[in-house]
């Protein structure tokens, strides 16, 4: 176990009902003061494992520990965990002031504190001078800001976060990303974020984890996670990509379709059969006999940063790219790529054998 570390999970499943397992045999271990996304699509189980955390349930099976002592008893308001949930969960009929000091009063905390720890939380989410506001008059930004100084109030040592920011609109979106992720720095606490959204989770987490139906495809930071997705799930959840399949030739050869191309994998068994992902930003456009693909575009738009083309190879496999240049719709152009820029995945390798695979690899190849 590290030192640091401040939650870890040994082999934790979780059913809701005798048939189906929601959890499938979940191990991580969580260090202190990091910002930590739970990313996957509906249903794979974010909110059950925060559930876990905050204590609202036992694991069916499997041990959760605290600060290296075992929790899977130790009862939800025993626990130094704040949640945030996805709709806020404030007291309509309570001002902001009232809405933050909830928690302490319950506790049974003398006034004069209260008031000391409930202003020191609405300061640090700037909310200073709202104390005597409705709910009703606040905005959803502000709202949400109340919503975290609730949690931050009793000072816990983990906040957890679950899709706090899916009622916002878009700009606001972006402007509380930024805002989470500094009041995590200026903090120092562990917040544990879910969300579905692979860009939110890209732009705020020290580390992802992306979860497929109950069980942890891949862990990462999130230049890890998009740089080298671990198989077709997360390379296609991460951001968009292009995924075809192809066959390891030998040590830095692959084969897609009929053509063969450098890549910087190595290690493999010959004539295996795998994945590869390539990114759209890492194709350039070139001409036709520059190119180490020939492509006929199909459609173009423009994305304001680049333009995105569908492109079409002679196989029939679409190649999506992004580029600041500029192709016509119909015409045959060349597509030029860096060897780093193919990523190959084995067919239902282990996060810990990919791992090691890359690691064999050294620095270097990375080095685009
Ligand atoms: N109380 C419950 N009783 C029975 N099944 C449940 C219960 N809560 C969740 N489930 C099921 O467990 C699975 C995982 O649910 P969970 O809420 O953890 O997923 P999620 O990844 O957070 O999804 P979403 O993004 O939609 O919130 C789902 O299939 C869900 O239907």
């Amino acid at each position: 176990m590290l030192d640091t570390s401040i939650i870890r999970f040994e082999n934790v499943s979780k059913s809701y009902d005798a048939d189906t397992k929601v959890l499938e045999s979940i191990n991580f271990e969580l260090e202190r003061g990091k910002f930590y996304t739970l990313l996957g699509p509906s249903g794979c189980g974010k909110t059950t494992i925060l559930r876990l955390i905050a204590g609202f349930m036992q694991p069916s099976s499997g041990n959760i520990y605290f600060n290296g002592k075992l929790i899977n008893n130790v009862p939800a308001n025993e626990r130094q965990v704040n949640t945030v949930f996805q709709d806020y969960a404030l007291f309509p009929h309570l001002n902001v002031f009232e809405n933050v000091a909830f928690g302490l009063r319950i506790k049974k905390i003398g006034k004069k504190e209260i008031e000391q720890k409930v202003l020191e939380a609405l300061k640090f989410v700037n909310l200073s001078g709202y104390e005597n506001r409705e709910i009703a008059e606040m905005s959803g930004g502000q709202r949400q800001r109340v919503a975290i100084a609730r949690a931050i109030v009793n000072d816990p040592e983990i906040i957890l976060l679950d899709e706090p920011l899916s009622a916002l609109d878009l700009k606001l979106r972006s402007e509380m990303q930024y805002e989470l992720r500094e009041l995590q720095q200026r903090l120092g606490k562990t917040f544990i974020f879910v969300t579905h959204d692979q860009e939110e989770a890209l732009a705020m987490s020290d580390e992802i984890f992306v979860l497929n139906a109950g069980h942890i495809e891949q862990s990462g930071t999130p230049m890890d996670i998009y740089d080298e997705p671990i198989n077709r799930f997360v390379a296609d959840f991460i951001g968009e990509s292009n995924i075809v399949s192809g066959t390891m030739v030998a040590d830095f050869r692959v084969q897609i379709g009929g053509k063969e191309f450098e890549c910087v994998d190595k290690g493999l068994t010959p004539n295996e059969h795998i994945d590869i992902v390539i990114r759209p930003e890492d194709l350039e456009i070139t001409s036709v006999e520059n190119g180490k693909m020939k492509v006929k575009v199909d459609t173009q738009l423009f994305r304001g940063v680049h333009y995105e083309l569908s492109t079409y190879d002679d196989e029939g496999n679409e190649w999506l790219v992004h580029s600041t240049k500029k192709a016509n719709v119909g015409e045959f152009i060349g597509l030029d790529f860096d060897p780093e820029s193919i990523h190959v995945m084995r067919l239902n390798e282990t996060e810990e054998e990919f791992d090691k695979r890359l690691e064999s690899y050294g620095e270097d190849a990375y080095a685009n």
